[in-house]
């Protein structure tokens, strides 16, 4: 069969749902690490159900060297998009390219040139860390002196070399821990392609700092895939992020470009009691007609106030004369965050979705 890395350099033509399909992909790609072609998941319908449209085509290329974040909602279909691409399901149709490598035929390849972080765990209570990344590392190939120098590498990377922590048993390991072996084990053995399943959940502030800086580290000479519910992380790790929801990704840029596309707003934040949101909601009206109530509970209101339409200087003052008429709990205006960007665009594509 003709390897992709060789079908890329000729058009394609292929049919789907009877139109003709013509595709050109170039010759002997190497800043693409991962390309995926119209990729699907359909899960057959059960006890009456529908089936279910887990992920809805998606066609998505990433370089070597990049860190692409998937954001999305609970049920969304990250995992089942991951799972696809580490082989522990079959895509219904279309298909995805590692290093040229097709994930329906020559997953035993990729497999050497892969490397995972599950969403939990998955480590033996009784061995120890370092146990872990020697077996992995000779699942990958490392043998001898590379193997024992890319262990130590590998523990001290994720701060488990000190004090000995690389040599107790997992079982003692504190949840932290666990996720930094896991990350460790992703990275062993130099993988071209790593997918990472929320890496930093459970961790405090420090951990999860020095986490991302091995995060950071590792993406210089591979391509990272990464999902995460952490607007903070997507941020800091991210050149790439997808907005995913109901199986489609519904936008696509760096995270500046999507806060810039996505948000040519303010965000007012006012807390009262209860009894006066009303007298805040005809006080930001006042500042403009054209804002937009996007959340209210227990006294605390968020609207978005179009950039175009007000000055920062208005803004004040309206807020002082309005404590002299009533108590102002808090408030706070920001520029749009990647949360808000988040939030509308998972918004927006629902009522499309059920439409659809
Ligand atoms: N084996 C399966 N059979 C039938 N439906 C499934 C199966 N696995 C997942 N689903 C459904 O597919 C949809 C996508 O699920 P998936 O686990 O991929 O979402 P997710 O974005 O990873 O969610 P989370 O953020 O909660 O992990 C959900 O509606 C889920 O119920």
């Amino acid at each position: 069969m003709l390897r992709p890395s060789y079908c890329f350099s000729v058009f394609r033509s292929r049919v789907y749902n009877g139109e003709r399909v013509e595709r050109s992909l170039l010759e002997h790609d190497t800043r693409h690490a991962i390309v995926c072609d119209n990729l699907r998941k359909v899960y057959p319908g059960r006890d009456g159900n529908p089936e279910k449209f887990a992920v809805r085509g998606l066609s998505l290329a990433l370089s070597k060297g990049e860190c692409f974040g998937m954001l999305g909602p609970n049920g969304a279909g990250k995992s089942s998009f991951i799972h696809m691409m580490i082989g522990l399901v079959k895509p219904s149709s279309g298909t995805a390219y590692v290093r040229g490598l097709d994930i329906r035929e020559d997953m035993d390849e990729i497999y050497a040139n892969m490397g995972v972080c599950p969403q939990h765990d998955l480590l033996w209570e009784r061995l120890t860390g370092r146990e872990h990344l020697l077996f992995y590392g000779r699942l990958k190939n490392l043998r001898g002196i590379a193997l024992i120098q890319a262990v130590e590498e590998s523990l001290r990377s994720v701060n488990l070399l000190n004090g000995g922590l690389g040599d107790k048993q997992v079982g003692k390991y504190s949840g932290g821990m666990k996720r930094r072996l896991s990350v460790a084990i992703s990275l062993i053995g130099d993988p071209t392609v790593v997918y990472m399943d929320e890496p930093s959940t459970g961790l405090d502030p420090t951990s999860r700092n020095n986490l991302w800086n091995v995060i950071k580290q590792a993406k210089e000479n591979r391509a990272i895939f990464l999902t995460t519910h952490s607007m903070e992380e997507a941020e800091h790790l991210c050149d790439r992020l997808g907005i995913f929801v109901d199986g489609s990704l519904q936008c696509i840029g760096n995270p500046n470009e999507l806060k810039s596309r996505y948000g040519g707003s303010y965000v007012l934040t006012m807390t009262t009691s209860s009894i006066h949101e009303a007298d805040v909601e005809k006080l930001v009206k006042g500042l403009s007609p054209y804002a937009s109530k996007i959340y209210q509970l227990s006294g605390t209101q968020k609207f978005e106030l179009p950039k175009k339409a007000i000055k920062i200087a208005d803004v004040f003052h309206a807020i002082e004369e309005a404590k002299s008429r009533f108590t102002v709990q808090a408030w706070g205006i920001v520029d749009t965050t990647l949360e808000d960007v988040f939030i509308k665009v998972a918004r927006e594509a629902q009522p499309f979705d059920i439409l659809s």
